[in-house]
């Protein structure tokens, strides 16, 4: 099997090219493929399929046809599997990686594209080399909720990213924060499971953000999850508009807020390439 190796943000992924969309992903191949000692390594996979190909993706064009024009011209499906094997809606950074792929193996012209997640279809923009930049959708705030790392309990505003995010904005030092262990939350809130940012204020429109990510653990980043702490920060300071800079363990994502979109932009590279021999159970 040919594999990618690459990051966002140090948000890493293995990439499997499936050109004919013959690629079967139980979880334990997926499991197997992100686990960092017996495996490759990495916070989730992304198979990269022909949008034509995908069942998924026709259903998912077909849904967005009504949208205009532009979503029919998405060529690719990204098809992204979380480390425990579990599939998510959408993965910023590795929308963001996905793209920068297709742009270095000739298989997309630098430029402006369209790509079919499981949320819709995505546009992303990127030169030969160099950021990526992703319009994430219309964040959709859906009130608030609770979080609780340990003894204590955080607020957060529940941010829907087309996957699910609980934003708290606080005053306890990030840092210092224990992530190994999935925060509690609300199962009536959130019945698949949350995406969980914990986030300070560090300066006008900058915050520094960790995150514990449904399905991955902590990792160093997460595109959808800066984008729920930009709203979150932004609501604070009674704004809804504007660019937000976030601070996370991997490195700096800055995030654009629209009155109906927003866009994510960092960078995305490619590490690795080879062959790997499936041997899991
Ligand atoms: N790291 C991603 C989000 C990946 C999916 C998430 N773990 C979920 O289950 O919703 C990003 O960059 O957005």
């Amino acid at each position: 099997m040919r594999f990618v190796k690459g990051h966002g943000t140090e948000n890493d992924f293995v990439i499997l090219p499936d050109p004919d969309a013959s690629l079967e992903l139980p979880a334990s191949l997926v499991t197997w493929l992100c686990d960092r000692r017996a495996g490759i390594g990495a916070d989730g996979v992304l198979r990269v399929v022909p949008a034509k190909l995908s069942a998924e993706a026709g259903e998912i064009l077909d849904r967005e046809s009504a949208h205009g024009p532009r979503s029919g011209d998405a060529e690719w499906f990204m098809d992204y599997r979380n480390a425990d094997g579990s599939v998510a809606e959408m993965c910023g950074n590795g929308l963001r990686v996905f793209a920068r792929y297709l742009v270095d193996s000739g298989l997309a012209e630098p430029g402006e594209f369209d790509v079919v997640t499981r949320a819709g279809v995505r546009h992303v923009g990127l030169g030969p080399t160099g950021d990526v930049t992703v319009e994430m959708g219309a964040p959709v705030v859906e009130g608030e909720s609770w979080a609780t790392i340990g003894v204590t309990e955080y607020t957060g505003l529940v941010v829907n990213m087309g996957n699910p995010h609980l934003a708290c904005v606080t005053g306890d030092p990030v840092g210092r924060m224990d992530l190994t262990a999935q925060p509690g939350f609300d199962p009536a809130v959130f019945p698949a499971g949350v995406n969980v940012e914990l986030l300070n204020s560090v300066g006008e429109r900058r915050v520094v953000m960790r995150v514990h990510e449904r399905g991955s653990g902590e990792t160093r980043s997460c595109g959808t999850g800066a984008v729920a702490a930009a709203v979150a920060a932004a609501r604070l300071a009674g704004e809804r508009q504007g660019q937000w800079v976030v601070e996370v363990p991997g490195g700096l994502l800055t995030v654009t807020l629209g009155e109906d979109s927003s866009l994510l932009t960092g960078p995305a590279v490619l590490v690795a390439s080879g062959e790997v021999t499936a041997n899991h159970a």
